[in-house]
């Protein structure tokens, strides 16, 4: 215990990990290793929750990742499926137009459009019941220097609203953890820490982002989701979640930040759309500067970073805090096996390797939608508007490319060239289920962690040595079937046929899937099933995880 404060007082607090930032990403890191049992320390400079929007959008499977930890009922109160997203210029043509389903292979809706405090909220509350995670609230943390065995981080009071920077007269603590996340947003304290370049693609636009809680709750939004393409004023209207609109206006040049970011500009701005503080409550307005950049480098020995503190991107593939989620995902469970001593540390890179393959995808993405939308010259726009009616009006659209849910290297079961066999890398399904007698989501039914489903029991054709590492690593071993009668130990009633579909589709018998829901590898037969158990538990061991990102 050690910890200096102004009395002198000397106290040093131990975790297994430590987390910087109490927002979704933070908190969802804490609760996915709190609910694997490990001690976390979660520090968060604000003393209170930010109580204003900021992402909209969960796509599936990250729905798939909040139901996961307990708050899937919780999710459905403040979430609502985001049906449409519908490009149009400034003549209301439509140059782009997405309908998204209501269902998805993750058990999910597609898209969906969420209130972030509501979600911080459920997050925080599910965080706090775990009791081996400690939420440090209104702490700030303000050094930190790595050991060999352990990483120290110090952290100072912020009792008032703002950090004071005087750190002369607040009280100090120093807490010390095996790992540190920084999970601190863009002006990452633990990112400062590290030496790691940033990429920056060079996308830097100003927008107004407002908030808006209209009082005819019965207005019907069509579409529901829009990017107004117009040179004249770059707009977005979408949802902000159940009862809520959420307006984004691009700063035009001659504009300032400070003229822009006003209550009255953004009435003003509203007014078109039949808003107004008559019929409207405008809840916050503020200017974001969207950019597209990221760290080269998510890791450096104990020190890891998730969220905005490792990448930025602009909002219109509403992949932001998606990406952010899938990072935490990610690493949680990689850290759990490196902590129990289950994996060699080296797992730990495969971390940068497979999310910043991902996370590029989804950057692009929406650098392609910014740059569609980001445009104030007409004559460009006009250019624009062309290509795109033609290839609306073609059936070619270049729709744009929404997330491919598949890993193209990692920790993945790989040929002898290093190359991963297809099914490796895809995103699992998710369909509902019995098992146990609990009938739902697979997830809720049947639990989370390393998932071996096969059409047979996979028991049948692994050994005791086999069997009780599978046990060690918490391998859940099941067959699926069609049966519903089925009552043993390891069946898993499909009700819906999702999962006998999926293993069917991918040529397999057997699928083993991570527990980000990321399919490891298939066993085209029963036998093979072994091997690719024994795949795993060798690369796990060995050290020799990191199949090469394509
Ligand atoms: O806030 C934005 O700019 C984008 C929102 C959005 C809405 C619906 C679907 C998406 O992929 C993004």
């Amino acid at each position: 215990m050690h910890t200096i404060n102004e009395q002198g007082a000397d106290r040093q607090d131990e975790y297994d990990v430590l987390v910087v930032g109490a927002g979704p990403v933070g908190l969802t890191a804490a609760i996915q290793l709190g609910m694997r049992g490990w001690q976390v320390g979660l520090v968060e400079r604000w003393p209170q929750r930010y109580p204003l929007p900021r992402a909209v959008v969960l796509d599936h499977e990250i729905a798939r990742i909040v139901a996961s930890l307990g708050l899937g009922d919780a999710l459905r109160t403040f979430s609502e499926p985001a049906e449409d997203y519908e490009w149009r210029n400034g003549k209301g043509q439509t140059l782009l137009r997405l309908a998204f389903e209501d269902t998805s292979y993750s058990g999910w809706p597609f898209v969906n459009i969420f209130t972030q405090p509501r979600l911080e909220a459920a997050l925080e509350e599910r965080a706090r019941a775990l009791p081996v995670v400690e939420i440090l609230r209104g702490w700030e943390a303000v050094d930190l220097a790595e050991e060999p065995t352990s990483v120290r981080l110090t952290i100072a009071e912020n009792a008032g609203g703002r950090p004071t920077g005087d750190d002369g007269v607040r009280e100090h603590r120093t807490l010390r953890a095996a790992y540190v996340v920084g999970c601190d947003g863009a002006n990452s304290f633990v990112r400062s820490r590290m030496d790691t370049s940033m990429t920056d693609l060079g996308f830097h636009f100003d927008w107004l982002v407002v908030d808006v809680i209209p009082h005819d709750q019965d207005r019907v939004w069509s579409p529901r989701n829009l990017q107004l393409c117009d040179p004249a004023r770059p707009t977005t209207a979408v949802s902000g979640g159940p009862g809520r609109r959420r307006w984004e206006f691009m700063r035009l040049p001659g504009e300032t930040i400070a003229e822009l970011n006003t209550p009255e500009t953004a009435w003003k701005l509203l007014a078109p759309w039949d808003i107004r503080p008559d019929n409207a409550t405008l809840e916050r307005h503020t200017v974001y500067t969207f950019q597209a950049r990221w760290a080269d480098s998510w890791r450096q020995g104990r020190l890891l970073l998730a969220g905005d503190a490792a990448h930025q991107m602009p909002p219109f593939a509403g992949q932001g805090m998606c990406s952010g989620i899938r990072d935490a995902t990610n690493l949680t469970w990689k850290l759990d096996l490196v902590l129990a001593g289950h994996a060699d540390v080296s797992l730990l890179d495969t971390y940068t390797a497979e999310r910043s393959q991902h996370l590029r995808h989804a950057i692009d993405t929406s650098v392609y939608l910014g740059r569609v939308i980001c445009e104030n010259d007409p004559a460009a726009a006009a250019e624009r508007d062309k290509r795109m009616v033609a290839d609306q009006r073609a059936g070619s659209a270049q729709l744009a490319r929404m997330l491919p849910g598949t890993l193209t290297g990692g920790l993945l079961a790989c040929d002898a060239s290093g190359v991963p066999v297809e099914p490796a890398g895809q995103l699992g399904r998710q369909g509902q289920v019995r098992f146990h007698g609990r009938t739902g989501l697979f997830d809720q039914a049947v639990g989370i962690g390393f998932t071996l489903l096969a059409d047979q029991d996979p028991r049948e054709v692994l050994d005791d040595d086999a069997l009780g590492w599978c046990e060690r690593l918490r391998i859940r071993l099941l067959r699926i079937t069609d049966d519903h009668t089925a009552e043993g130990p390891a069946d898993v009633v499909d009700l819906d046929g999702t999962h006998r579909a999926h293993v069917a589709a991918t040529g397999q018998q057997a699928l083993l899937v991570r527990p980000d829901f990321y399919v490891f590898g298939g066993a085209a037969r029963m036998d093979a099933v072994p091997g690719l158990v024994a795949t795993l538990r060798d690369e796990l061991a060995a050290g020799s995880v990191l199949a090469s990102a394509r």
